[in-house]
């Protein structure tokens, strides 16, 4: 298979269309109809992705996070946000796989996945979770970058090599989603979102900065966040996943724009990054008035 069997039209997500996936509570709303994302994310070896994808989804802006895993990865989530919730109950999307490899996946964290995924609830699957798509029926989109995709598609028995995927990443978004059933955002210095069957959308990227570890553990926070607010309609409407994700893509950007112009176009961490979410939301918010 090749990506590219014709030219791949495309959209470029802007602020104003992000801002029509923006929910601003109403007066009635309260934590459980504005959205609860349940988080299955981390581990020992790499406690640091749940730290950063939880801080980023509250910053975006949500109703709840559950965040469900090892005992030590839990605490120090708690350590940082007291707000979020470490026990199970109902949630309208997941967000699973950051911080994990499923190569030391141990029983608990097994179990943990394989309930948020029959749970039906539409899912974001990151890093050490994307080897357990073909598991998922519930809408499903995945946030790898160029290598991970590549692992994937060779996964299952698509010659996709890292170097065909850098020259042509918008093919390979759109081959990607088709051949997978699911929605794809795929992480780079430009940022692609494709559903199947759906449009293909173009986020233009942010500072190079932003090319350090954890940037796209927080990116997949933001997208926990927005699918929880759009849980139900993305259970009706699966082809929401893409402008929702290019959406979550749009407010990280921004984000680190933010954070960079903060420190005179320098550099900037994951948490200062975090630190500007909602300032980027609230952009989006104003515009949707
Ligand atoms: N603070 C924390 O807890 C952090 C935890 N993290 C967690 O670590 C886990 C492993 O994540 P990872 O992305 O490092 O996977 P890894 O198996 O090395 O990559 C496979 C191969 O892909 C390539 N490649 C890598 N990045 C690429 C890119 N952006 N764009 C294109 N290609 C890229 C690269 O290939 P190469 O360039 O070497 O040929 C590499 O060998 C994961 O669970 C994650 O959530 C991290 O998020 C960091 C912060
Ligand atoms: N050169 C770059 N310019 C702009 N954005 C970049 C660049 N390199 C990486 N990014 C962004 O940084 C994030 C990196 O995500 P990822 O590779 O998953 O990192 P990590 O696994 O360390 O969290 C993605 O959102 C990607 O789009």
């Amino acid at each position: 298979m090749s990506s590219a069997d014709v030219t791949v039209p495309f959209r470029s997500w802007s602020a104003e269309r992000a801002a029509a996936w923006i929910r601003v509570p109403a007066r009635d709303d309260h934590k459980y109809t504005r959205g609860v994302l349940g988080v299955v994310s981390g581990s020992r070896r790499y406690p640091g992705a749940a730290v950063l994808g939880v801080e980023a989804a509250l910053h975006t802006g949500l109703g709840m996070v559950r965040y469900l895993g090892p005992r030590t990865v839990g605490d120090a989530v708690l350590a940082r946000r007291p707000e979020a919730v470490t026990s199970d109950g109902r949630v309208q999307a997941w967000l699973l796989g950051s911080g994990q490899d499923p190569a030391d996946r141990g029983k608990a964290t097994a179990r943990r996945l394989d309930a948020a995924i029959a749970d039906g609830r539409p899912l974001v699957v990151d890093a050490g979770a994307l080897d357990l798509l073909p598991r998922a029926s519930a809408p499903v989109v995945m946030t790898p970058h160029h290598g991970e995709l590549s692992a994937l598609l060779g996964s299952r028995g698509i010659d996709a090599p890292r170097e065909a995927i850098d020259a042509d990443p918008d093919g390979w978004a759109r081959a990607a989603a088709r051949e997978l059933g699911a929605a794809v955002l795929l992480k780079g210095p430009v940022t692609w979102a494709a559903a199947p069957g759906g449009e293909l959308l173009r986020i233009a990227g942010g500072p190079a900065w932003l090319g350090t570890a954890g940037a796209g553990d927080a990116l997949a926070g933001v997208l926990g966040a927005l699918l929880a607010g759009h849980g139900d309609r993305v259970l009706d409407d699966p082809t929401a996943l893409a402008p929702i994700a290019a959406t979550a893509s749009w407010v990280h950007t921004r984000a680190a724009e933010l954070a960079s112009a903060a420190n005179g176009g320098g550099p900037f961490t994951i948490l200062g990054l975090v630190e500007r979410l909602p300032h980027a939301v609230g952009e989006l918010a104003a515009l949707g008035r």
